[in-house]
């Protein structure tokens, strides 16, 4: 059946044309977090009209005024560029996003749920039952979300069932691959997009939808793959992580280094250097849920023993945590009672305000049960670290939380921290003992600047 969507006014305005859109779809974005505030954005840049919805209406207020309720570095420009073309718009109303949209993305959230592995995958539920019944004409639903195997094929049935428009209504998956800190490149740069697809007419839109995106390798296949794609994806890159912490737990007990050991492998063309950087481990909203998920997906798939690693993975990148809080508790003489510890970062990475299983915050916590008096400071995480741990104090500035310290933890390789200065942070604190929880810093000049200097996986 050949795909007749169109605009429902059939127009197309000059400006898009110029754009050279190949069909001036109109977009949806149901729920705009961390993805879907990039894709809504980005996507209007590209030329679209774009309708972004999300059921937090302090959320879509703040967005409406131009204001990005995330830090991700270049997004609130896109944000407000397009707010002011008129491109780019947002609401809480189901029934508008339904009236707007040829094509709809659902970004939102896919948590673990409490207490399980499982991934909780109500919330794509609760949008196919908001916006299906709205759904009267011709359009595409395409899932970005990152979810189990199978889910597709099951929302897919349901929107066709709750759908008036029935089987004219479509669904797609489109994995998403953005890195928090580098999300509005990586849209507008994708390494690659997978495709989904039930029919050639849903596969035709999608291309089209892509287009103003250039040159990309386009994998076009079923709900299944692509839903996997992108687990198997993320179970890579935590496997890569875990294994080079892997080696550094080896090299604590050989006296090796770490550092060495994985540039010297990164030579390797088959190996590479990405993602080898040893230190205390993957936190984030997704790294850590989605190997979860994927191995609570495949016991009840019963192929459970195709991915027992992924457990060891998971513990491997645990024990980096227990094993900072243990030298940072051998640095301060044995226990913590007593002991002023700063930490360095509350974001899971650089770049980022997003402290979903911050191993940094996770290690600061813990320090604080075990004793310690913890002041923690980061560039942009600060407000969402004292919303979810009240309990720890935190400081203005490195130097602010530094003040006193008988221990400095360096946690998320902030440029700032990483270009700290020794005597200076070495003139408020109290003994200067550092460890450097990423193997970011230079030990030379921090020895140099009489500071005792510990890392992971280093002599
Ligand atoms: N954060 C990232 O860098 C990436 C995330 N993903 C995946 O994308 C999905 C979303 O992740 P994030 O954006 O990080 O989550 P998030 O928690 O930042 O955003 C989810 C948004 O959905 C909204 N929402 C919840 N229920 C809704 C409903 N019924 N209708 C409309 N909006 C609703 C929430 O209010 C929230 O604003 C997850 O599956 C995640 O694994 C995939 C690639 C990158
Ligand atoms: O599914 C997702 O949401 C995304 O998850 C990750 O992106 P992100 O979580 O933003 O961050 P990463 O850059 O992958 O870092 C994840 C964690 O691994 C840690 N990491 C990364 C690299 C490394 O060598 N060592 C290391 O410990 C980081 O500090 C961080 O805590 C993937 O890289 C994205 O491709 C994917 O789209």
């Amino acid at each position: 059946m050949p795909w007749t969507l169109i605009r429902k006014d059939g127009a197309c305005d000059p400006e898009l044309e110029e754009r050279s859109l190949p069909v001036p779809y109109r977009l949806t974005v149901l729920g705009t977090g961390y993805l879907g505030a990039t894709h809504a954005a980005c996507m209007a840049d590209l030329g679209f009209e774009v309708l972004g919805l999300d059921v937090d209406a302090a959320k879509i207020e703040r967005l409406k005024a131009g204001e990005l309720p995330i830090h991700e570095p270049g997004l609130e420009e896109v944000l407000r560029r397009n707010l002011a073309s008129g491109r780019l718009r947002f609401t809480t109303s189901y029934e508008e996003a339904a009236a707007f949209g040829d094509v709809h993305f659902v970004c939102v959230g896919t948590p673990q749920k409490k207490g399980e592995y499982a991934a909780d995958v109500s919330y794509l539920d609760a949008v196919v039952e908001s916006l299906a019944p709205h759904l009267d004409r011709e359009c595409l639903v395409v899932g970005k979300s990152t979810v189990p195997v199978g889910t597709a094929q099951r929302l897919a049935d349901k929107l066709v069932r709750l759908a008036p428009a029935g089987s004219q209504v479509e669904l797609a998956w489109n994995p998403e691959f953005l890195r928090e800190g580098f999300a509005v490149h990586d849209t507008l740069h994708p390494d690659r997009i997978v495709l989904g697809v039930a029919s050639e007419r849903a596969e035709k839109v999608m291309r089209d939808v892509y287009e103003p995106l250039g040159e990309v390798p386009i994998v076009v296949t079923d709900y299944a793959t692509s839903e996997l794609v992108k687990t198997a994806a993320n179970a890579f890159l935590a496997t890569k992580i875990s294994f080079i912490n892997a080696m550094a737990e080896v090299c604590e007990a050989s006296h090796a280094d770490v550092k060495q050991l994985s540039l010297a492998l990164s030579f390797d063309e088959r190996i590479g250097g990405k993602f080898l950087n040893a230190g205390l481990g993957f936190g984030g909203g997704c790294l850590p849920k989605d190997i979860r998920a994927f191995m609570a997906r495949a016991g009840e798939l019963g192929a459970d023993q195709a991915l027992t690693f992924l457990r060891e993975v998971d513990a491997i990148n645990m024990r980096r945590r227990a094993r900072m809080v243990d030298l940072a508790r051998e640095l301060a003489g044995g226990s913590f009672h007593g002991c002023t510890v700063c930490v360095l970062g509350a974001a899971f990475k650089p770049n980022s305000d997003d402290i979903r299983d911050s191993p940094a915050l996770d290690v600061a916590v813990t320090i604080g049960r075990q004793g310690g008096r913890v002041t923690v400071y980061d560039p942009v995480a600060l407000d969402n670290a004292r919303r979810a741990h009240p309990e720890l104090a935190y400081g203005e500035s490195a130097l602010d939380a530094a003040r006193g310290a008988n221990v400095v933890l360096m946690l998320t390789e902030w440029p700032e921290f990483v270009t700290l200065d020794p005597e200076e942070l070495g003139s408020v604190v109290e003994t200067r003992k550092i460890v450097d929880g990423r193997n970011a810093l230079d030990p030379m000049s921090w020895r140099a600047a009489a500071w005792t200097y510990r890392a992971l996986g280093r002599p």
